[in-house]
C-alpha cells in the first residue's frame, strides 16, 4: 500500500536501543507542532504502535526552530540536526546510539553520500554539534567531547543501594560500579534518586567490573525510556567510571550492553563511541493510523 500523503518511516537500532526514524530533510513533513508528545508515545508504543526507545527526526539544522540557540557558531557547519525524542515524548540533549542510526540512514536515504559519511560530518544535537563517522569496517564512531564528573550519587534500584558517579556526557548519568551481578536485577521499576543533584532526571547506568579499566558489562535505565538493551551516552559516562575508578583518565573500554558490545575511548580532552547502527524496516505510515 502506498498513499502520496504517507510519511516515510524507517526503523532502526545501535545495539538494540531501537528507534523510529524519520526522514523529515526540509521540516515540512514533521514540523513541531505535528511531531507532538503525544504522537511521539504512539510512535514508540510497542503494541499500539511501531515500537522503540525513541525516535529520531532527520532533519536540516535550518529547518528546527531551536537550533541556532544550541549551536551558535556552529549552525552553518551542521547541515543535519538529530532531533532526538524519548519514547515519552520528552527531548534529550544527546543520543550516542540514535546519533550513529541517525548517521547510517542518512546515506540509506540518499540524502548523504558514502565518502563524506566516512570522512565524518558534524551534526547538530540539542547538547551542540557532535562528529560523527564511519568505520572501515561498516561501524560507526562519533566523538562524544569529554565527559564531565558533577559529584558522586546514589541509586534506590531493586531495593538495593547503588552508589555512583555523576557524568555528564551533555546528557546526565549516574554511573553505578557494583559487585553486585547486574544480570540478576529486576529493573522495571524507576529508580529513587537526589532530585537536587539531578533536577532534570538522570539516567542509570549499573556495572560489573569484568577487567579493571578495560571491560565492563552494564545495564542501564534511561530517563524518559525505563530499562532499554543499550544506551551509548550511558556507555561513555559508565567507561569513564570504571577507569576513573582504576586511577585512569584515559583509556579504551569495551562495554557489553543486553543488546551487545560498545568500544569507549576516553581521553582528558573527548570521548569516542563506536560501535554498529542497524535499520530494519522502510517503508510509510498508515494515514489511517495517523488520523486515530
Ligand atoms: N539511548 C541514548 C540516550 C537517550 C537519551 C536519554 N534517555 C536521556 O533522556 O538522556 C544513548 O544511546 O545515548
Amino acid at each position: 500500500m502506498t498513499s502520496a500523503n504517507a510519511p516515510r518511516v524507517l526503523a532502526g537500532h545501535g545495539t538494540e536501543n531501537d528507534f523510529v526514524v524519520l526522514p523529515d530533510p526540509d521540516g515540512a513533513v514533521w514540523p513541531e507542532h505535528r511531531l507532538d508528545e503525544a504522537l511521539v508515545r504512539r510512535l514508540c508504543d510497542r503494541r499500539g504502535g511501531l515500537g522503540g526507545d525513541g525516535v529520531l527526526r532527520l532533519v536540516r539544522s535550518v529547518h528546527v526552530p531551536d537550533a541556532a540557540a544550541v549551536l551558535g557558531a556552529h549552525l552553518d557547519s551542521c547541515e543535519w540536526f538529530m532531533d532526538h525524542r524519548n519514547a515519552d515524548g520528552s527531548t534529550a540533549e544527546m543520543c550516542g546510539n540514535g546519533i550513529r542510526l541517525f548517521l547510517h540512514a542518512l546515506v540509506a536515504e540518499g540524502l548523504l553520500d558514502r565518502a563524506t559519511c566516512e570522512a565524518g560530518i558534524l551534526v547538530g544535537t540539542r547538547g551542540g554539534p557532535r562528529r560523527v563517522g564511519a568505520t572501515a569496517d561498516g561501524n560507526y564512531w562519533v566523538d562524544m567531547g569529554p565527559a564531565r564528573e558533577f559529584g558522586a550519587g546514589e541509586a534506590g534500584v531493586a531495593g538495593r543501594t547503588f552508589a555512583g558517579l555523576a557524568v555528564s556526557m551533555g546528557n546526565p548519568h549516574l554511573a553505578c560500579l557494583t559487585d553486585v551481578d547486574v544480570d540478576g536485577l529486576d529493573l522495571s521499576g524507576t529508580p529513587s534518586v537526589d532530585a537536587g543533584l539531578f533536577p532534570d532526571g538522570v539516567n542509570v547506568e549499573l556495572v560489573n567490573v569484568l577487567e579493571a579499566g578495560a571491560h565492563i558489562r552494564l545495564r542501564v535505565v534511561e530517563r524518559g525510556v525505563g530499562e532499554t538493551r543499550s544506551c551509548g551516552t550511558g556507555a561513555c559516562a559508565a567507561g569513564y567510571a570504571a577507569l576513573a575508578a582504576a586511577g585512569r583518565a584515559e583509556g579504551t573500554v569495551l562495554v557489553d550492553v543486553p543488546g551487545g558490545r560498545l568500544s569507549v575511548q576516553v581521553t582528558p580532552g573527548t570521548t569516542l563511541l563506536t560501535g554498529p547502527a542497524v535499520l530494519v524496516a522502510a517503508g510509510e505510515l498508515c494515514p489511517e493510523w495517523l488520523a486515530g
